[in-house]
């Protein structure tokens, strides 16, 4: 296989759950610096493959590279977590730490054993936590317990740690499920910008059409383990998206 500008190629990935197909005959290719917006209904697929994007988990079979790699070829780790930056509904953060920790563990796949632990008593590489902050707007909490702030200032939290992460490619799984939708409107927005910023490769699951229809290039919709339709921001129409979501029981 030839790769030029491809980050992501999948080819034919089937993934199922005991009887459960999750994901057929799967194919697509993702450029890096894209930005997506994964949709679909609940159970569609989306989750899984965030998680074979982010080799987290196998494909029962078809073929995957990143970066011209297969998983295979990728040694678990360093070199994954300074290429993929994840970000969850869940946020991921330790509530008992202050918020300078938190931001901070971004740097943990870059940073030996003794200066990680030594970072739970005296935090490494202040500046960077400072200047991330400033960017997402919450440099006045650095010292506070992350347990004290709002939803939405835990996941700008989360978008700081990225930020001091410094990822090549970002996967968002539903980053936003547990925000109202003025913070979930406002997180969005900072991901795609800080993304932009730093030519990142964006991939988002939501189940916002408005956020995903709002900020992203391109749309890859899912549907039972299917693509639906992948097309690019300007040709996804409201009768696709009705389609989408259409209530009736699709064939897996
Ligand atoms: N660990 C698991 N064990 C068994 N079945 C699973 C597991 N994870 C996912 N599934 C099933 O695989 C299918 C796809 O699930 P997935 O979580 O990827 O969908 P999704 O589009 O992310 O859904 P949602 O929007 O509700 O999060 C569903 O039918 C789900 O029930």
């Amino acid at each position: 296989m030839a790769f030029q500008n491809e980050q992501f190629v999948l080819k034919n990935i089937e993934k199922k759950y005991g009887e459960n197909r999750a994901l057929s005959s799967l194919s697509l290719c993702i450029h890096k610096g894209e930005r997506i917006a994964l949709i679909g209904p609940s159970g569609a697929g989306k989750s899984t493959l965030l998680n074979i994007l982010a080799m987290i988990i196998q494909p029962d079979s078809g073929e995957y590279w990143l970066d011209g790699m297969t998983s295979s070829q990728y040694k678990a780790g360093k070199t994954l977590s300074r290429k993929l930056g994840i970000i969850r509904q869940q946020f991921d953060l330790v509530p008992n730490l202050p918020v300078i920790h938190n931001v901070l563990a971004g740097r943990l796949g870059e940073w030996g054993f003794f200066r990680s632990a030594l970072s739970f008593f005296i935090p490494q590489d202040k500046n960077m936590a400072i200047h991330a902050l400033e960017r997402v707007g919450l440099l006045e909490k650095i010292y506070e317990k992350t347990a004290n702030l709002s939803g939405g200032q835990q996941q700008r939290i989360a978008l700081a740690r990225l930020l001091v992460q410094r990822p090549e490619i970002i996967l968002a799984d539903e980053p936003v499920a547990s925000l109202d939708p003025a913070r979930a409107d406002d997180i969005i927005s900072k991901l795609v910008q800080l993304a932009g910023e730093e030519n990142q490769t964006l991939i988002t699951s939501l189940h916002s059409v408005e956020l995903a229809t709002k900020y992203f290039d391109r749309i890859i919709a899912l549907r039972a383990g299917r693509i639906f339709f992948d097309l690019p921001i300007n040709e996804v129409t409201e009768h696709m998206l009705t389609d989408l979501y259409d209530l009736m029981e699709p064939e897996r």
